[in-house]
């Protein structure tokens, strides 16, 4: 099986900001990956350039074996789901009064809303797809009516709706309560083992590194700090490098936690961001 990702030497420059420099990356068959970096680090940046909506400004990059430059945009986006809270935002102000199995459903045209043909195996997949993540009890409800956590499994209902190759999860966590995220956390579990999709999930957090994921990549100031199986990874030396704090990590059912183990000077830090 080829690279899922793949980039080499990938520098991505904005005027005088360097916001990506030198990655190296790939993302092999089987490994499910995390991506983990302070506010800024270039998550999002990478993401973009994944899913083809920026282009670097040096190195190479493929995707699900579509070499960038040669390939067709589109069709690869198809075969890529994503999931942000910034389409949560939109789909707030755009699709407030559409049903939850309209949403569902218009993953698979790629569109916000629901103008074409819908056939009955369309529907049966989307009505599949809302008892696996367990909001088939939401049938008929419109998204405005929805809790964070309820519109967070509707957008992953419409992204799988696609039948995607490489799911895209970027801080799929945010806004929801310690119960909701344990649900989404299980439903990954539950995507990982059944829906046969890559996943690559970027967070903030490290405890939301459930078992099923492989690998995290660690990105500092856009640059990696370390990459590779999370065991040799999650160190106290790349987290506290990582995140700027003295950090400690510990295992706790099969998942990394973290605390900080030293008093921070946040005057230091208060000047910092200032700059
Ligand atoms: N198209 C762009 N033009 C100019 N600057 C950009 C562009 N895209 C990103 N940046 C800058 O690059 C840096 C990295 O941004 P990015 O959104 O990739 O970080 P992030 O790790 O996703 O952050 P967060 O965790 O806050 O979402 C930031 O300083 C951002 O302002």
């Amino acid at each position: 099986m080829e690279n899922i990702i793949s980039m080499k030497n990938v520098s991505f420059i904005r005027g005088n900001q360097v916001i990506l420099k030198d990655i190296s990356w790939e993302v092999k068959g089987k490994e499910q990956w995390v991506i983990l970096g302070l506010n800024g680090s270039g998550k999002t940046s990478i993401l973009n350039i994944v899913t083809g909506y920026q282009y670097p400004t040096k190195g190479e990059v493929s995707v699900l074996g579509h070499t960038f430059g040669k390939t067709n945009l589109p069709e690869l986006r198809k075969q890529i789901g994503f999931v942000s809270s910034s389409l949560d935002d939109r789909f707030n102000q755009t699709l407030r009064l559409e049903t939850v199995e309209d949403i569902v459903i218009s993953g698979k045209f790629a569109s916000i809303g629901l103008y074409e043909n819908v056939t009955n195996e369309d529907r049966e997949q989307a009505e599949q797809l809302m008892t696996f993540l367990r909001i088939d009890y939401l049938k008929g409800k419109t998204y405005d009516t929805l809790s964070q956590g309820e519109k967070r499994k509707v957008l992953i209902g419409r992204a799988l709706m696609a039948k995607p190759q490489l799911l895209i999860l970027d801080e799929p966590s945010i806004g929801l309560d310690i119960l909701a995220r344990e649900d989404m956390l299980s439903l990954m579990k539950e995507i990982i083992t059944h829906q046969q999709c890559h996943v690559l999930y970027v967070t903030h957090y490290i405890e939301e590194i459930i078992e099923e994921m492989t690998h995290v990549l660690l990105l500092k100031e856009g640059q990696i700090v370390a990459a590779g199986q999370k065991e040799k990874v999650l160190t106290d030396e790349c987290l506290s490098e990582t995140f700027q704090l003295a950090m400690k990590v510990h295992w706790e059912n099969n998942r990394p936690w973290a605390s900080i183990h030293k008093n921070m000077d946040w005057t230091k830090f208060a000047k910092a961001e200032s700059k």
